[in-house]
């Protein structure tokens, strides 16, 4: 197949990023949406035995077939640009195949040593020893790629919105430097993470994505508007972001800003 030739004059124009804390917070709503909707797509298979399926056997990778599929995709998608953007950032890191995308001059807004904070081995081991028994149901349909893949799916998502958490500090250390500073000269998570939490904020954030998430799962038909909650994620997604993201995005916040004058 021929790639598409089309170019308009936009193409080229670099789009600087702006990021305040309202504009931070409206992205990390608007996450919600993509990690909502893949859990959904998740939701529709069973376990599928991820675990004991070899993949790529011989010379190549041997492990299961998810570890198999995210490292090839992982690839993949770093030959054609994915990790040059600083909100993304991969499972498997080591040995990744360098970009051979033009290049594109993302924004240097974060600082620091924290800039390169990767904590996706946690979120790898929650997700799977936690999350995904939280949701899905024991068995095998047979649909292994395709349940693979929307693993992947969810949590490039979930890394991503854990990961924005760095953007969120940095936002929060330039609007109040003389705040931060002292805190993290003195090396204290425990001052850190007080000063950048906010309790009511985060109420807010659980009953939205449970709210969206009532909506999402429901089945829209022509002959009425709505009918029941065809999926049930709506308490699984609350509870994936009260006990996991929220958590999570708050320890990337506290280990970014502890190494920010580094
Ligand atoms: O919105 C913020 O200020 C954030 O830091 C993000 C976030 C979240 O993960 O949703 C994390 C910490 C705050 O307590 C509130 C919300």
């Amino acid at each position: 197949m021929d790639p598409i030739k089309f170019r308009c004059k936009e193409c080229h124009k670099r789009v600087e990023a702006q990021y305040t804390l309202d504009s931070v917070r409206a992205s990390l709503a608007r996450q919600e949406d993509t990690i909502i909707f893949a859990l959904i797509e998740r939701a529709k298979f069973p376990l599928n035995n991820f675990g004991h399926n070899r993949l790529f056997g011989s010379d190549e990778y041997i492990g299961s077939m998810i570890n198999g599929l995210v490292l090839k995709t992982e690839a993949v998608q770093s030959k054609a640009g994915r990790y040059i953007n600083p909100e993304e950032n991969p499972f498997f890191p080591e040995n990744l195949p360098p970009s051979a995308a033009p290049d594109y001059p993302f924004s240097e807004f974060l600082q620091g040593a924290g800039a390169s904070i990767n904590i996706n081995k946690e979120i790898w081991e929650v997700y799977f020893h936690e999350l995904i028994p939280m949701f899905i149901k024991c068995g095998d349909d047979g649909n292994h790629a395709q349940s693979v893949l929307a693993d992947l799916t969810l949590l490039q998502a979930i890394s991503r919105r854990i990961h924005y958490g760095k953007f969120v500090a940095e936002v929060k250390f330039r609007e109040s430097p003389k705040i931060y500073e002292p805190l993290i000269r003195a090396k204290d998570s425990e001052g850190l993470m007080d000063e950048l939490s906010s309790e009511s904020v985060e109420e807010r954030v659980v009953k939205r994505v449970e709210r969206k998430a009532t909506v999402f799962g429901q089945e829209v038909s022509l002959e009425y508007d709505v009918s029941g909650d065809t999926y049930m994620i709506n308490s699984v997604a609350s509870k994936l972001y009260k006990k996991y993201l929220i958590p999570l995005t708050k320890k990337v916040q506290v280990e970014y800003l502890l190494k920010r004058l580094d």
